[in-house]
């Protein structure tokens, strides 16, 4: 049995996939890729905020999820990637309703310290303004209230010293300046959780550096072969590519991705490139991959501590000969494998859509969890 390992970013933020750009006709025997709006979030939202969801507050210095592509689960892809508790929400989307932690977290204001000042746990939070849409829904702030956690924004233009008691800080922002800030703060308030600490969420933001830890992983013992995606790392000069290419004996067509990923609409911005001649069109920094038939499903695997869920969602087409023959240049990506993309509950092909088993899983999380601290 084989298992091919395929990183995904741990900060990766959301872009609405443009339609209809992605010109793989789909093999009769595999899924078209749904369109977003046809799928259900609400579903995949209750499943992940019910237990096993966990929050139970003895944190993970790192917490994470995997992706794996997966072809029967023999052939798997896997990646990091970062929180996320529902459907998908644009960089570019209006704000909308947010719902203001503080107000959930006490019944008169001012909310904030009232509500700190009741709970067993003050959660202070640094996120974009995408996240907190998308990662504090009310269903999470609820279930938080009930068990005795306030989550209080922080104000990144003031100390920290001066904000909080806090317990934990739970930040998704990787500027130098603000990791600066949280290691001052630690050095003084060392009783405080960071999630996560600056330097280990370091080797996450380059696609380059999170592969290399899943393919130092030995599971090759545990099941009989485990693999990552060749790749190739483009720093710049776009015009070297084709013969970086050919020097690394990688085959076409490749998937090409931003090198950083920082939460940016951006670092989710991917290409599948057919042939040689358009390579120099690419955009460096980059990591070129080599495409890799997984029967169009992909498992996202989200684990926090020793709780593993896992979800089941559609992913790109194989690419047959035929699209090989018939296509040529670079395509921009949509977002695939996204929350609006599960296939949890769609009719597939028993042997496509097995998940992959447990002990592989709980034996991965383990594994990088030592690796990641
Ligand atoms: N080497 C590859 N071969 C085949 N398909 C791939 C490959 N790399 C990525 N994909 C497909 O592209 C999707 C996006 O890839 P990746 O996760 O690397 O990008 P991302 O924007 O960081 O995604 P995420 O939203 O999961 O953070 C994957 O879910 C998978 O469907
Ligand atoms: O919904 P899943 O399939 O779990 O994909 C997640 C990505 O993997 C994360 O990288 C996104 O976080 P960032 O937007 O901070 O990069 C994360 O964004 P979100 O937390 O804002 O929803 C999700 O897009």
């Amino acid at each position: 049995r084989s298992v091919l390992v395929l990183p995904l970013p741990l900060v990766s933020p959301l872009i609405k996939a443009p339609e209809n750009n992605f010109p793989l006709p789909n093999p009769p025997d595999i899924a078209p890729l749904p369109h977003p709006s046809k799928l259900s979030r609400a579903r995949e939202a209750s499943a992940l905020l019910d237990p096993p969801f966990a929050w139970t507050f003895d944190p993970p210095r790192i917490s994470h999820h995997f992706g794996f592509i997966g072809h029967l689960w023999r052939q798997l892809g896997i990646g990091l990637a970062g929180m996320r508790l529902h459907g998908d929400v644009s960089d570019d989307e209006e704000e909308g309703a947010v719902m203001d932690p503080a107000l959930l977290s006490s019944s008169s204001p001012p909310a904030g310290a009232a509500a700190a000042a009741a709970s067993r746990l003050v959660v202070g939070y640094a996120l974009t303004k995408k996240k907190v849409k998308s990662f504090l829904q009310p269903k999470l702030l609820l279930l938080a209230r009930k068990k005795g956690i306030s989550f209080i924004p922080i104000d990144e233009t003031r100390p920290l010293s001066e904000q909080g008691p806090f317990d934990i800080i739970l930040h998704k922002k990787t500027s130098k300046e603000w990791q600066r800030f949280l290691e001052d703060y630690h050095e003084v308030h060392p009783e405080v959780t960071v999630l996560d600490p600056p330097n280990a969420i370091e080797h996450l933001n380059n696609r380059q550096s999170m592969l290399e830890e899943v393919a130092d992983l030995n599971l090759s013992s545990f099941y009989e072969e485990v693999c990552t995606p060749r790749q190739l790392v483009i720093m710049k000069d776009p015009s070297s590519i084709p013969t970086a290419v050919a020097m690394a004996g990688l085959t076409l067509p490749l998937v090409a991705k931003p090198l950083v990923v920082d939460g940016t609409s951006k670092s989710h911005e991917l290409s599948l490139a057919y042939d040689e001649a358009s390579l120099p069109m690419l955009d460096p920094p980059l990591v070129l991959q080599e495409f890799v038939n997984h029967g169009g499903i992909l498992f996202k695997v989200y684990i926090i501590g020793e709780a593993i869920q896992v979800v089941r969602r559609f992913s790109l087409p194989d690419v047959n000969t035929y699209d090989l023959l018939n296509n040529v240049g670079i395509y921009r990506l949509p977002r695939v494998s996204c929350a609006a993309a599960s296939a949890d509950h769609a009719d597939l092909d028993p042997r496509i859509a097995e998940l992959p088993p447990r002990p592989l899983l709980e034996k991965l999380g383990r594994e990088l969890r030592g690796r990641l601290v």
